[in-house]
């Protein structure tokens, strides 16, 4: 048979004055953005969908402010909501919140409205845990630092910090069992656990979250507004990293079987035999394309300049090089630089490679470097069939 689903309520205390925040309003009032912090709290409550009593308890003259963030919070559930008026401690605030729990609630989570970022989840990981173990349930974190003994500006002893806990809210206990303690609480406590255990009760140890900080110095409501800031509007911690240089490589081939001049690195060379292709066969020229193409992502040089575009029939690397210089502009790179090398017998560069570097870098935009080698007499390079180039290009994103 289906066990019955306790009765929740969660007691959202927000009666305190705010002393160490130092702002000229309760501290539950204050906006860490458009919202106050009471209502992040109890947009915290509410999205946990525990289907609570939600009872906030407020400083006497703010009761009619705090309902109007329960209600805005709430949402449908406006008919579960009530305010009622703090006392001058916690612990009075959170008796006055018990005061007003509905005859049928089994189950109690008493929570700071100071801890507005707290998520939901937390919330229902602490009804679990008194429902599992019939104790009292406290959301913990870990003590990060070396904890010492001071005695005035001595330090005589480390706390072995592996047993500490820090204590956050929501605390939840079974409502009998905090009724009764704080009917007999002979002492101030600084929280519930603390009050329940001193009546005899065990209290479990369930996994608390960083984002339920309490805000109680102006550097934790800094903190939180910066948490809740826009990616966009961060100074620093949330900026998107900036994007990558990129870089690709090309290659290409052409035979000394064509007719008129020979074009290679954007140069005419008189009395050397031409190269063929649609273009002026300039295998230099078209690496460097094809190595600027890739780098973009944007194909290759047959993508953008294919014997189908009779324009560039015939045409030089200054053609190919400012349609090049369009395209991956377009699409938000510019060229930081250019690396190519010609493997061929003839012509010999070593008299013209600056000016071949001058003309193609001119005519790209950027650095374009060039280098010329043989190939001991093998392959086609060797034999003087045609030229190899191979060339590596850097783009850098557009500013
Ligand atoms: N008389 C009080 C004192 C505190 N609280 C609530 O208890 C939570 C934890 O208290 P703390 O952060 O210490 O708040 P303040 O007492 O307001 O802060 P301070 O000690 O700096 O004055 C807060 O949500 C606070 O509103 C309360 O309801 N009634
Ligand atoms: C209840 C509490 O938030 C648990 O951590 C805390 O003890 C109350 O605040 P204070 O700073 O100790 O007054």
């Amino acid at each position: 048979m289906p066990q019955p689903v306790p009765r929740i309520a969660v007691v959202v205390v927000a009666g305190g004055s705010g002393t160490r925040l130092g702002e000229d309003l309760p501290k539950a009032f204050v906006g860490i953005d458009e919202h106050t912090m009471l209502r992040h709290a109890l947009d915290g409550v509410f999205r946990s969908a525990l289907d609570a009593q939600v009872v906030v308890v407020a400083p006497v003259d703010r009761t009619g402010e705090a309902l109007t963030e329960a209600l805005a919070a709430a949402g449908d559930a406006r008919e579960r909501v009530s305010v009622v008026a703090g006392g001058d401690t916690r612990q009075k605030s959170v008796a006055a919140g018990l005061a007003a729990l509905w005859g049928d609630i089994e189950i109690v989570l008493v929570h700071d409205a100071a801890r507005a970022l707290t998520p939901p989840e937390v919330f229902t990981r602490i009804v679990e845990a008194v429902e599992r173990t019939g104790w009292g349930a406290v959301p913990v974190l870990p003590v990060v630092d070396t904890i010492k003994r001071v005695d005035g500006d001595e330090i005589i002893g480390v706390v072995d910090r592996s047993e500490l806990g820090a204590a956050q809210t929501p605390q939840g206990f079974r409502r009998d069992v905090l009724s009764a303690a704080y009917a007999v609480a002979g002492a101030e406590f600084t929280d519930d656990a603390a009050l329940v255990a001193a009546a005899g009760h065990r209290i479990a140890a369930v996994a608390g979250d960083a984002l339920g900080f309490k805000i109680t110095h102006p550097a934790d409501l800094e903190r939180a507004r910066a948490l809740l800031m826009p990616a966009a509007e961060h100074p620093v911690r949330l900026q998107q990293p900036a994007p990558a240089p990129r870089v690709g490589v090309g290659t290409d081939v052409h035979a000394f079987a064509g007719d008129g001049e020979l074009w290679l690195a954007g140069l005419r060379w008189p009395d050397e035999p031409a190269l063929s292709g649609h273009s002026d066969g300039d295998a230099v020229a078209h690496a460097v394309v094809d190595a600027v193409l890739a780098a973009a992502g944007l194909g290759d040089i047959g993508t953008h300049f294919g014997v189908d575009r009779p324009e560039y029939a015939n045409a030089h690397a200054g053609a190919f090089f400012a349609r090049t210089r369009a395209l991956v502009g377009e699409a938000g790179w510019v060229i930081g630089n250019v690396s190519v090398q010609v493997q061929t017998t003839r012509p010999r560069f070593a008299a013209r490679r600056r000016e071949a570097e001058a003309v193609l870098s001119e005519a790209l935009g950027a650095p374009v470097s060039v280098s010329a080698t043989t190939t001991d007499g093998l392959g086609f390079e060797g034999r003087g069939e045609g030229v190899f180039a191979v060339a590596v290009a850097m783009l850098l994103p557009a500013q």
